[in-house]
């Protein structure tokens, strides 16, 4: 079963396992964890926010800070107009006595207001810029992995969760600065309270506490939730993402399968909303235990505020600021833990995209290395073996050792699954043999630069990337680098025999090719591989490799093109051919036949062919096709 299906037909169940194992360290969200980790994980927010705009993130920082300490002065104000006016005195000398601190009041509210209006200045361009910062990496690093990770599926499970992360860093900056705001006015209430009465100040934090709990709780459970369910949502976008696509609509409406999506995608989003079900009752639930411990603190704080005005241990000017205070620092409190969870929440997920970003690079290809010989002789595969991730039963390629002599034509043969795509593949540097080595001339390519290797070689892949761009592009991307000369194009256009194609194209070259854009236009499977074709001509590397070129093109075109990949090599470029069209193989220099990942067989077609192997044999059967009589046909009863 390949991943998709098993995303779509495995049920929720099958996901459960796997996603908790990958990710059991991110589920430990204990209030210890938050207090730990918080500090590292704003820190890469901070990162994040000083390398997409410094200057920002410095005014917002310093706007919230300065905004905290304002608000703290307007309290300690306020709290003096109150003691002032119920101070002794007329009633006129004690609201002359309070105009100081009212001018402070008023005075600090002006500040806090132009301060917020330079932090929501600053914030609004700095949050766009964070996440482009953190999208740019994450494509940046996810772009320059090995192959094997790009195909590991705990890798993908990874990308996939960390493509939240940037959003989520956006967001950070707005809760960080909220954060730093509510801790700064958290503190002056705080003071204030302190100096009313030592009791006041525990009293305030057991009345906000429960509404930690909670939060922290519901966001917990959001979180560990989001990670287990995160495949799941794959699988329904996928599920929709068939439904409409093109090239699923003639299957979808030949064969019926619309329907039966359908049916999947009804019983997944029901498992969906199950879950959200399950976690808004289980909020419902956290809510009320913490509204009732709340309400019994509020209870127990004005019991405590009455008993002590009772006792004559507090003037009633006090009690009546200390209720100020604790409203006031109550609702700091209140702000800030609900500021401090969401931060926290954001902060995982980007914890998530840091994690990303580390494994990225840990995974990333290798940059450096040894120089590659200037004209290389040959490429020596010398007992080299490779086995896909996962648990393949065999290595795809087993203890492998041939020469692909450089400036001819090598053909490599075999069956579906031999391992001819993946020999090509470590040719490539696409991948790095898990035994033995591949040398140029008596350089090891483990050692060698593997961008450099990659410099070298074109390669028409059997599943090559039909880009929904337009034909130039889908032409010119063999090398991006390389100018976009109007000479160059035409030259590799020509050299695949692919000017037909071009001239039948609605706007020639500047044609988009995604039918499903207005102006789109589509091409036939001969017509894709030609611009293939083309495509590896524009790249001009030194070593062309084509697997199955041919697959796609009539009788006609298929002899045209092996015409000119050997015309390529005669030229002295080489050229590495798989394909299962024996006749075409007739002009190679060197056949190297694979059976089941090992090497069977190599030498000259002729040799081959005179040897009576597994080369012979294959060639017989398909040379009979064409002189065989064609056996009379079994009439098969019709399918209902
Ligand atoms: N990305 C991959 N991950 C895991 N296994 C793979 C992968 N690609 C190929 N294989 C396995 O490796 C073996 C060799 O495959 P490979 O594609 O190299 O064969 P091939 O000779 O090119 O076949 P074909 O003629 O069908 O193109 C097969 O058993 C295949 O299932």
């Amino acid at each position: 079963m390949s991943e998709s299906e098993r995303l779509l037909f495995g049920g929720p169940l099958r996901y459960d396992t796997g996603w908790n194992q990958h990710h059991g360290a991110f589920l430990e969200l204990s209030f210890r964890a938050l207090i730990t980790r918080l500090p590292a994980l704003l820190a890469a927010g901070l990162r994040l926010a000083r390398q997409a705009d410094p200057r920002a993130a410095r005014t917002v920082l310093a706007a919230e800070v300065t905004r905290g300490v304002a608000q703290a002065v307007g309290l300690l104000a306020v709290n003096s107009v109150l003691a002032r006016l119920m101070g002794g005195g007329s009633i006129e000398d004690r609201l002359r006595g309070a105009v100081p601190a009212l001018v402070t009041v008023a005075a600090v509210m002006l500040l806090a207001t132009l301060l917020r209006a330079a932090s929501t200045y600053a914030t609004g361009r700095l949050e766009p810029k964070v996440e482009r910062v953190a999208t740019e990496l994450y494509l940046e690093r996810a772009a320059a992995v090995e192959l094997a990770a790009i195909e590991d599926h705990a890798f993908h499970k990874l990308l996939d969760t960390a493509q939240y992360g940037a959003s989520s860093a956006r967001r950070m900056i707005m809760y960080g600065t909220r954060v730093a705001n509510a801790a700064i006015s958290l503190i002056a209430a705080a003071g204030v309270l302190t100096v009313l009465h030592p009791v006041l100040l525990p009293l305030l934090v057991t009345m906000t506490l429960p509404s930690a709990w909670s939060a922290l709780t519901i966001a917990r459970r959001r979180y560990a939730s989001f990670h287990i369910w995160v495949q799941h949502a794959r699988a329904g976008h996928l599920i929709s993402g068939l439904l409409t696509e093109p090239a699923a609509a003639p299957e979808i409406r030949v064969h019926g399968v619309g329907p039966f999506l359908l049916r999947h995608f009804r019983a997944m989003s029901e498992t969906a909303e199950a879950e959200q079900a399950r976690l808004a009752r289980l909020a419902a639930r956290t809510g009320l235990v913490a509204a009732a411990w709340t309400g019994l603190a509020t209870a127990a704080t004005y019991a405590t505020l009455g008993a002590l005005l009772l006792a004559g241990a507090m003037a009633l000017s006090v009690a009546g600021t200390a209720v100020i205070a604790i409203r006031t620092g109550s609702a700091s409190l209140d702000t800030l833990v609900l500021e401090v969870n969401q931060l926290h929440e954001e902060a995982l997920f980007v914890g998530d995209l840091e994690k990303l970003y580390a494994e990225a690079a840990e995974r990333a290809i290798p940059v450096g290395g040894r120089p590659l010989p200037e004209d290389p002789r040959e490429i020596r595969f010398e007992n080299v073996t490779f086995r896909y991730p996962g648990d393949a039963a065999r290595p795809a390629l087993d203890d492998i050792t041939l020469t692909l002599p450089l400036g001819r034509i090598v053909a490599l043969v075999g069956e579906n699954g031999s391992g001819k795509t993946t020999l090509v593949k470590l040719l490539a540097g696409l991948y790095v043999p898990e035994k033995g080595r591949i040398l140029w001339d008596d350089v090891d390519a483990a050692t060698m630069d593997r961008h450099r290797i990659a410099e070298r070689i074109a390669m028409v892949a059997q599943d090559f990337k039909r880009w929904p761009f337009t034909a130039r592009v889908n032409v010119a991307v063999g090398r991006p680098s390389a100018p976009l000369s109007e000479e160059r194009l035409a030259a590799a256009v020509a050299e695949a025999g692919a000017e037909g194609v071009v001239a039948d194209l609605p706007r020639g070259l500047d044609t988009l090719l995604a039918r499903d854009f207005s102006g789109g236009h589509e091409l036939s499977g001969g017509q894709w591989q030609r611009l293939g074709i083309a495509r590896a001509a524009f790249r001009n590397g030194r070593i062309l490799i084509v697997d199955e070129p041919t697959a796609a093109l009539d009788a006609r075109a298929e002899l045209e093109v092996f015409d000119r990949i050997r015309a390529l090599a005669d030229g002295g470029q080489t050229v590495v051919l798989i394909t299962h069209r024996l006749a075409s193989v007739r002009h190679a220099d060197l056949v190297h036949v694979l059976d089941q990942g090992r090497l069977v067989e190599s030498g000259t077609p002729d040799e081959l062919l005179a040897t009576g192997g597994l080369y012979a044999e294959l060639y017989a059967l398909q040379a009979e096709q064409f002189t065989r009589p064609p056996a009379p046909a079994a009439r098969a009863p019709e399918a209902g």
